[in-house]
């Protein structure tokens, strides 16, 4: 049997509402997740909004168009009031005034009692980045969430209990971007948003228990393009919490300035969820991706090994620097991004240097004023909160810090170094793109690869990247050689043997289809806007 045909006898028996179909099996389980109530109202939300995300979205495929006309990419001029008006966000919940370690990661069961037990100050549970968008994941990943809010879950994994500490980390949880469908639901013949998905069930299942247990419903929304983004979330915010029967106002959610687009409009999309605002964070990876995909079709444009590519660049300081300058001037949070550096239990070595890595980074970000940061593992929280502590004692946050710097667009878009480009760089560019594309479509979205965490953004980077290397003029590796497509071409059957034998028993043949797909995404003409979309569609 097929698993559309076993989808379709499992839900033949389930009564759905008006318009709304399912194309994947829903267990009882699963069920206690997609009851009548929670699909009819997410139906109504779809009607009432996606007519928006669908115009959002060609707006973005308009504004890349004129990008590639050689447009400028600058401050809005019809904002302007919003930049420079006296406006602050309302006033944070208590549960989010102290963020200085946050932990992030997939909804996997065990590793969400983990990361709530870690210590951190909040955990930001992901179905973004970090989650491969199968449906179990989605589905089990809300159950987890759901047993997590009431305290209740657990798991015996290896004759092991995992279970709750007594205290915990505030949790927040990051739908979907906008540019992901959820394609197992449709509401009258049309794919729901896999970020409205995401956020109803979560919200719906757990807002009023999350206000009774002191916290709330958390968000943090991923890849805005622009402040229209924003308002298209603060909407839906509204009928959300009117459909609940919940006050306005209590959603709070963290923005992640993660495309060049939205660092030119800080202020307009704190402006947009003031009432709904948590701050912004500085999704750095994506960042870095955005800034390669801006820049597509400029042949001048060219960024060196994604290693030399760090916090400290021009444009990523200018970045760095101006999100804090943003938030704090609006009574804001500003949260730091992710090292991807993780421990390393095998070697000593390489594990005192990824320690020593995080250190730096986050006492980088707490002396600049960031009021908290990321981390992507447990075993980096004790560290990486010691250096919080150390700028901020026991204050909760440097929100009262002001920012004297001033980068205007021209310093957003400095974009040094160019080089150098190696051939190792390549190679790694490769095979860290097939291994992670490799582990999405089979259904993990972290993977540790060369000693750091992979996800779908530093993916993102690897794979733009090689593209443009290709494409641009300055695409010289430091040897003297053109990158070209037969070179890319020619290193992907090798990379992708060193992954088989690294893998060992772990290696599938999905690998294969992964390096197929990754090869033809960077040798295509056009830059794919995103790695996971084309995935999604071959996923079951
Ligand atoms: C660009 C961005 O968007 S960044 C945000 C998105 N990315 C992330 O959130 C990264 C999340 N991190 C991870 O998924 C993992 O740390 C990985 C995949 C990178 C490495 O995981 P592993 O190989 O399992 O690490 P390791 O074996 O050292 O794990 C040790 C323990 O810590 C747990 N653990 C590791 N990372 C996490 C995490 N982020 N949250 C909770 N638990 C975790 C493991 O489950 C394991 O638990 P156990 O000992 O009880 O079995
Ligand atoms: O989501 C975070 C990022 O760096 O991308
Ligand atoms: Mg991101």
């Amino acid at each position: 049997m097929t698993i559309a045909e076993s989808a379709d006898k499992l839900n033949r028996a389930m009564e759905l509402p008006e318009g709304v179909s399912i194309a994947a099996p829903v267990s009882a389980e699963y069920q206690s997740i997609l009851t009548f109530e929670a699909l009819s109202h997410l139906a109504q939300l779809h009607r009432q909004f996606e007519p928006r995300r669908r115009e959002l979205l060609a707006a973005r495929v308009t504004r890349a168009a004129e990008l590639d006309a050689g447009k400028p990419m600058d401050f809005l001029a019809d904002t302007l009031h919003v930049r420079e008006g006296n406006w602050k966000i309302a006033p944070l919940p208590k549960a989010l005034e102290r963020r200085r370690i946050e932990i992030t990661g997939p909804t996997e069961r065990k590793m969400i009692i983990n990361a709530l037990n870690a210590g951190a100050d909040s955990y930001m549970s992901d179905f973004e980045d970090s989650n491969s968008p199968s449906w179990d994941n989605q589905i089990q990943g809300q159950i987890n969430l759901r047993d997590a809010v009431r305290g209740t879950i657990s798991v015996d994994y290896k004759g092991k209990e995992y279970k709750l500490n007594e205290k915990v980390a505030v949790l927040q949880v990051r739908p979907r971007g906008w540019h992901l469908d959820e394609k197992h639901v449709t509401v009258d013949g049309q794919r729901v948003s896999g970020g409205l998905f995401d956020f109803w069930l979560y919200f719906y299942h757990n807002a009023k228990e999350l206000i009774a247990r002191g916290a709330g419903p958390f968000f943090y929304l991923p890849k805005l393009q622009s402040h229209r983004e924003a308002r298209l979330w603060n909407d839906v915010f509204v009928a959300a919490q009117k459909l609940v029967g919940i006050p306005q106002g209590t959603i709070k959610a963290t923005v992640l300035i993660e495309t060049l687009h939205a660092a030119f409009e800080m202020d307009e999309i704190l402006y947009e969820l003031r009432e709904h605002s948590a701050g912004l964070n500085a999704g750095r990876w994506d960042y870095i991706f955005s800034c390669i995909k801006v820049f597509r079709n400029n042949r001048d444009f060219c960024l060196a090994d994604r290693s030399k590519i760090t916090m400290t660049v021009p444009f990523m300081r200018a970045y760095a620097l101006s999100l804090i300058k943003t938030c704090h001037k609006r009574g804001a949070p500003a949260i730091g991004g992710m090292s991807a550096l993780i421990p390393n239990k095998k070697d000593p070595e390489a594990n005192e240097k990824a320690m020593a890595g995080i250190r730096s980074d986050k006492r980088r970000d707490a002396t600049d004023g960031y009021d908290g940061g990321w981390v992507a593992h447990p075993g980096l929280v004790e560290a990486a909160m010691e250096e919080f502590v150390a700028v901020l004692g026991d204050k909760p946050n440097q929100i009262e810090k002001q920012l004297d710097v001033n980068y205007g667009a021209a310093d957003l878009q400095d974009f040094r170094p160019e080089g150098p480009i190696s051939e190792t760089g390549l190679r790694t560019n490769i095979n860290v793109g097939i291994q992670y594309l490799g582990a999405w479509m089979d259904g993990n979205g972290c993977v540790p690869i060369h000693g750091l965490m992979e996800d779908a953004a530093t993916a993102e980077i690897s794979r733009a990247q090689v593209w443009s290397w290709i494409r641009s003029p300055k695409g010289i590796l430091d040897d003297g050689r053109k990158v070209t497509a037969d070179m890319v071409r020619g290193l992907i059957p090798q990379e992708l043997d060193k992954i088989r034998a690294l893998l060992g028993d772990a290696y599938t043949e999905t690998y294969a289809r992964a390096a197929t797909l990754f090869g033809d995404m960077c040798v295509s003409t056009e830059l794919e806007d995103f790695l996971t979309l084309p995935a999604y569609e071959r996923m079951e």
